[in-house]
């Protein structure tokens, strides 16, 4: 009994203030659990007796023997202590220490230590009755195991066991990727990337071009139709005129999301359609709308669109804030003085960078997106990626009609007559001309009910275009897409390819590049790399090419490093080659606009023979006699890799793709490569160190002349 009561301060003797009666009341008040206890003690005991006639027990054994049968009893006595409570039978508060057995005291103490729950440690007291239940769970979960099946008079089925807990197999990796995707990205028109599709000018229909369109394509020099054309003509330009129509009320177009490489020709791909169906506009009204994100692209498609559009009678603008905003005004606005409730425009096309599209949505008076017929958002995953002024919002909020207001009228007539006063007003003293249908309700007479269900839906149609399209679908749900149709342009599966699904590829980040590039990387040590480029450019004699650096401050300091190794280069003869000074010029944000379309201008003419850029023009950029691209500093992730190298072997062209990979960039450049599957289309190039000798008097006189510049500085 000693024994018992002797495990109980062991379980409670750390709460200190723990409330309780006198002991002597717990063995008074036997349980049938404690009944069983005892008999089970003494049937113990007996067996103990006998024991060692028959066993050869030392004192040490008989000793851990005793140990273990305490043990045993003090899981009991422990489980006792349960009932006991259960019963609401309170613990004895006051127990005499035992006075022997020193080990087992010892081994109390250490479960003791166990058991202090972290509130207890903060030095919080429980209060016996809850922490009696938070003792019980302890209980229980510290019997110690191997005393466990000690218990050789509970029953086996008492201790069930369970299997033990092991990990599900993880997804894989194409499992994970399809998880919430859109329905219609997983349906996409998967396009072959070599397919190609004769114009004729005879025969029309096979790309549903007009006689006009074919005669400016070929006069162009465009003979054939691109993969992605030969998919997306015919879906914007159907054979059956009604679905060409300007606007079509009663049967809405779905929406257009395109993914294909780059230089596959997206740009006529949505500029075709676009100007074949404006052509039987009559007025001209803001019709469709191209949104990009940076000048220099609005500037290349807006000289595709006049290109194509010629003798149309089209009025195509672009807003990028190159200009000044009234100037801007004027060119996009006929009517600025008097209110137009249907906006007054004077271009049908518009071509533009995000943030002065909302500028001009804000500011500019008979500003209307209502007659939109064409909404084109290019490199779509990058400009949804940036959220000035929430652009998108407000873009799709411009090409709706505003909600029907007349329940808004009668409910805002007891509200707030002087209100509702002003604005039917305002509303009486705007022009109604050139309203869409849509927007009739704007009028300032109740819109008549009608019993044709007529349909009163906006016609128009989003198309989103990407090398690297975005997968999602928050993003894809911010756009309100109608119906969306995807076409992905992607190589068709090789032999031993693992995924086999071009949706999945696209979704995991497999891009597709063109077939005509070749890809290098050289690894190398972070202080060689601007003799390693040196090298790289006069060893293969590189010309036509950009270099793109990490930042506009790494651009510029690269492009003197150049210059003053060309300078001493050509001063002692020519050096390594006698090829004459390359002519390098720097690209990148750092300068005004006016400048930066004057170099463009002077590399598009080859006066210019490499652009050392930062990203500005990584994406978009259309300059066909791009022969190379050598990103000095590796892009950190595949989207960028994927429109940098894609700057050249652009339209069916060849062109070479170099990465510079510092040591110890190298792993990580290599596994985003594997991760695209994309590691073996990549060569690795060795530079050995005699290769680089002949260059290293001028590298280090041009060293010792920026270090001059920027200490001076
Ligand atoms: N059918 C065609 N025949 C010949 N050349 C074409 C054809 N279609 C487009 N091109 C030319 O291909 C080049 C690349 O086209 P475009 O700029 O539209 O590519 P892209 O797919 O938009 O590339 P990126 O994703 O890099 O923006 C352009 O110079 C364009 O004039």
């Amino acid at each position: 009994m000693q024994q018992k009561f002797s495990i109980v301060p062991a379980m409670i003797s750390h709460s200190k203030n723990t409330v309780g009666r006198s002991s002597s009341l717990a063995p008074k008040g036997k349980t049938k659990a404690k009944q069983r206890y005892l008999k089970r003690k003494k049937e113990r005991r007996k067996h103990k007796k006998v024991q060692p006639k028959h066993g050869e027990g030392t004192a040490r054994n008989e000793i851990e023997e005793d140990e273990e049968s305490d043990l045993n009893e003090d899981v009991e006595d422990k489980v006792d202590v349960m009932e006991v409570d259960e019963d609401h039978t309170e613990l004895p508060m006051s127990i005499e220490k035992p006075s022997k057995e020193p080990r087992l005291e010892k081994r109390l103490k250490k479960r003791r230590k166990l058991k202090i729950s972290p509130e207890e440690s903060a030095g919080q007291s429980i209060e016996k009755d809850e922490g009696g239940a938070a003792q019980h769970e302890e209980t229980e979960y510290e019997v110690p195991e191997a005393s466990a099946p000690s218990r050789s008079l509970s029953p086996a089925a008492a201790l069930p066991s369970f299997p033990l807990p092991s990990l599900p197999d993880a997804p894989t990796q194409s499992a994970l990727a399809l998880q919430g995707l859109d329905q219609a990205l997983m349906d996409a028109e998967v396009v072959d990337p070599s397919i190609v599709l004769p114009i004729s000018r005879q025969g029309g229909t096979a790309t549903g071009l007009s006689e006009k369109m074919q005669k400016t394509l070929q006069e162009l020099g465009i003979t054939e139709l691109f993969a992605v054309q030969t998919a997306l003509l015919p879906f914007l330009l159907p054979s059956d005129p009604w679905q060409k129509s300007l606007y079509q009320p009663y049967n809405p177009p779905r929406d257009v999301c395109v993914s294909a490489p780059t230089g596959s020709g997206k740009t006529l791909a949505y500029a075709v359609p676009i100007v074949e169906i404006l052509s039987s506009r009559i007025v001209t009204r803001l019709r469709a709308l191209v949104v990009l994100p940076t000048r220099d692209l609005v500037a290349q498609v807006r000289e595709t669109f006049e290109a194509i559009s010629k003798g149309r009678g089209l009025k195509i603008g672009i807003a990028t804030g190159q200009h000044s905003f009234t100037h801007e005004q004027s060119h996009l606005v006929a009517d600025r003085t008097s209110s137009l409730l249907g906006g007054s425009s004077k271009v049908d096309i518009l071509i533009c960078t995000p943030g002065r599209l909302i500028d001009h949505l804000t500011g500019t008076p008979n500003f209307s997106l209502q007659h939109l017929r064409f909404l084109v958002i290019d490199e779509a995953d990058r400009l949804l990626a940036q959220s000035y002024q929430d652009w998108l919002i407000q873009i799709l909020a411009a090409t709706r009609p505003p909600k029907p207001s007349a329940h808004y009228l009668l409910e805002d007539l007891v509200k707030d007559a002087n209100s509702l006063w002003e604005k039917a007003q305002s509303r009486s003293r705007a022009r109604h001309d050139a309203l869409n249908p849509a927007f009739l309700h704007l009028l300032p007479y109740p819109d008549c009910p009608s019993f044709l269900p007529e349909k009163k839906e906006i016609s128009c149609q989003k198309l989103l275009f990407s090398a690297t399209l975005t997968r999602d679908p928050a993003k894809l749900a911010s756009l309100e897409l109608r119906d969306p149709k995807y076409f992905v342009v992607h190589r068709t599966p090789e032999k031993g390819d693992v995924l086999d699904n071009s949706v999945l590829d696209v979704v995991t980040e497999r891009f597709t590049f063109p077939e005509t590039l070749k890809e290098h990387m050289i690894v190398c040590e972070t202080a060689k790399k601007p003799l390693i480029l040196l090298h790289l450019i006069h060893q293969h004699h590189i010309a036509n090419a950009l270099i793109f650096t990490k930042s506009a401050e790494s651009t510029a300091r690269l492009v003197q490093l150049f210059d003053f190794f060309e300078q001493a280069r050509t001063s002692t003869g020519g050096g390594a080659n006698n090829r004459p000074r390359i002519s390098v010029r720097a690209y990148s944000s750092d300068l005004g606009a006016a400048e930066r379309k004057s170099i463009l201008g002077n590399f598009k003419d080859q006066e210019i023979e490499i652009l050392i850029c930062s990203d500005l023009i990584s994406r978009g950029i259309d300059i066909s006699h791009v022969a190379h691209i050598i990103s000095y500093d590796a892009p950190i992730d595949m989207r960028k890799y994927v429109h940098r190298v894609g700057r050249t072997a652009r339209a069916g062209k060849n062109g070479e793709a170099w990465t510079l990979v510092e040591e110890q960039e190298a792993r990580y450049f290599k596994t985003m490569v594997k991760n695209a599957s994309h590691l073996e289309k990549v060569k690795r190039e060795r530079v050995r160190e005699q290769d680089l000798a002949a260059f290293l008097p001028h590298y280090e006189s041009a060293l010792t002349q920026l270090k001059e510049v920027y200490s001076r500085q």
